[in-house]
């Protein structure tokens, strides 16, 4: 299956450009993507689309049509788009034979797209049919300050607990500087901290946040250390291709991790979501018989086989009885003269033959035991009367 790289990252990252870069590198080595638009609100973009989210969606006239601002014009016209998501994945899975990867470019307001209900339904949609892959495009130089590094940091942490996909931090413009600062910051918290204490606008005098911030700062790159151990770093430059090589060996180490371990726990995910709807549905389907006074046939049956009673069967047949016009008790002890006293029935008629002469027997043997121990002891002619006539003699 062709593995699905979702390009996102805050505006101005770099996103549009690293994808047509990305774009031309694949085709010069003769992979050509599938690429898709998902930014409505783009004006131009610089390479050729395959499905492109402005064909079907106007944004100025979901601005005008809705009434909306900028940002919730790239949500609708998202969540419009969203709702032909099968129609798309359907198009992309019978085209899946001719590439060997499908690009997605993000709106530059990550938000919209990450934190949106159509945004969760786009990716999860992909990820369910192909092994899919984030790519955060990160501004480089301008996360040469902490403050904006961290702040990076958190969003794509957060993405990725998300998501639960795999992640690549992609440094993006590493022609105007290098990525090496920050990935010692990864590696080791202490340079990050020594550069926290360094950096003048977080200590000064003057700074408005007297230390608070530096401090806040730097209890976050503690607690961000297990994080970064998960991701995958490369420093590229779409200005100059350097570093999309790289960048592809990281993808297809990606798509193996994700074939791996991402694909399982994802579906271990969705069948315990299936397991949780389907006891929810089962308890409002009983609670609604319930309500309806039909017996749960399946849980009658299962009690009876078992045989075990629970105070709540008890009340019910208790509750039944009443509703039938008879007192509990009563019925008990008839039962209980019926069954286990007499071998006759009411009317005084034996129930079966053979029945009534082994009852007659015993009976008989039980009296002659009684005579004979009374014999010894008693030796009236009226015993002796009562045993011939027992006898039968
Ligand atoms: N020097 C240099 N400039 C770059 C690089 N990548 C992008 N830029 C510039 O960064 C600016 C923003 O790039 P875009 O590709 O529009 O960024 P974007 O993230 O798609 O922007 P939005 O989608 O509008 O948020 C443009 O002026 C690009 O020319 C790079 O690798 N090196």
């Amino acid at each position: 299956m062709p593995a699905t790289i979702i390009c996102i990252g805050m505006a101005g990252s770099g996103k549009t450009t690293f994808m047509q870069r990305l774009n031309s590198h694949l085709h010069e080595n003769n992979k050509p993507p599938y690429v898709i638009n998902l930014d409505p609100a783009v004006y131009k973009i610089p390479f050729n689309c395959n499905i492109d989210i402005r064909d079907s969606i106007n944004y100025k006239k979901v601005m005008e049509n809705y009434n909306l601002g900028p940002n919730g014009a790239i949500v609708t016209s998202l969540n419009l788009f969203s709702t032909k998501i099968d129609k798309v994945l359907s198009i992309v899975k019978n085209r899946s034979e001719n590439f060997n990867n499908c690009i997605i470019d993000t709106p530059g307001q990550i938000e919209c797209f990450i934190w949106s209900a159509s945004g969760s339904i786009i990716t999860e949609s992909f990820a369910t049919e192909f092994p899919t892959i984030l790519a955060y495009i990160i501004d480089t130089p301008r996360c040469s300050n902490p403050t904006t590094f961290m702040s990076n940091m958190l969003y794509a942490c957060s993405i990725l607990y998300k998501t639960k996909l795999p992640m690549i931090i992609v440094f993006n413009k590493n022609d105007l500087r290098n990525e090496n600062f920050a990935k010692n910051w990864m590696k080791d918290f202490e340079s990050f901290q020594d550069s926290l204490r360094d950096n003048s606008e977080l200590n000064d005098e003057t700074s408005n946040g007297s230390g608070y911030m530096a401090s806040l700062i730097n209890s976050m790159s503690l607690m961000l250390e297990e994080f970064y151990s998960t991701l995958d770093i490369v420093g590229v430059s779409s200005y100059n291709g350097n570093g999309f090589d790289e960048f592809m060996e990281i993808v297809d180490k990606k798509v193996d991790e994700y074939n791996e371990f991402y694909q399982k726990e994802r579906e271990r995910i969705i069948n315990e979501k299936k397991e949780r709807e389907k006891i929810k549905k089962d308890n409002q389907l009983n609670n609604l018989m319930k309500d309806l006074g039909i017996k749960d046939k399946k849980k009658s049956e299962d009690n009876n086989d078992n045989n075990v009673e629970v105070i709540s069967d008890i009340e019910e047949e208790i509750e039944n009885d009443e509703k039938n016009g008879y007192e509990h008790g009563l019925i008990d002890l008839e039962s209980s003269e019926r069954e286990y006293t007499f071998p006759e029935d009411r009317n005084g008629e034996l129930r079966d033959n053979e029945n009534s002469n082994d009852v007659a027997k015993s009976i008989r043997d039980r009296y002659q035991q009684a005579f004979e121990s009374n014999a010894k002891t008693a030796s009236s002619s009226v015993a002796e009367d009562i045993a011939k006539y027992i006898n039968g003699q």
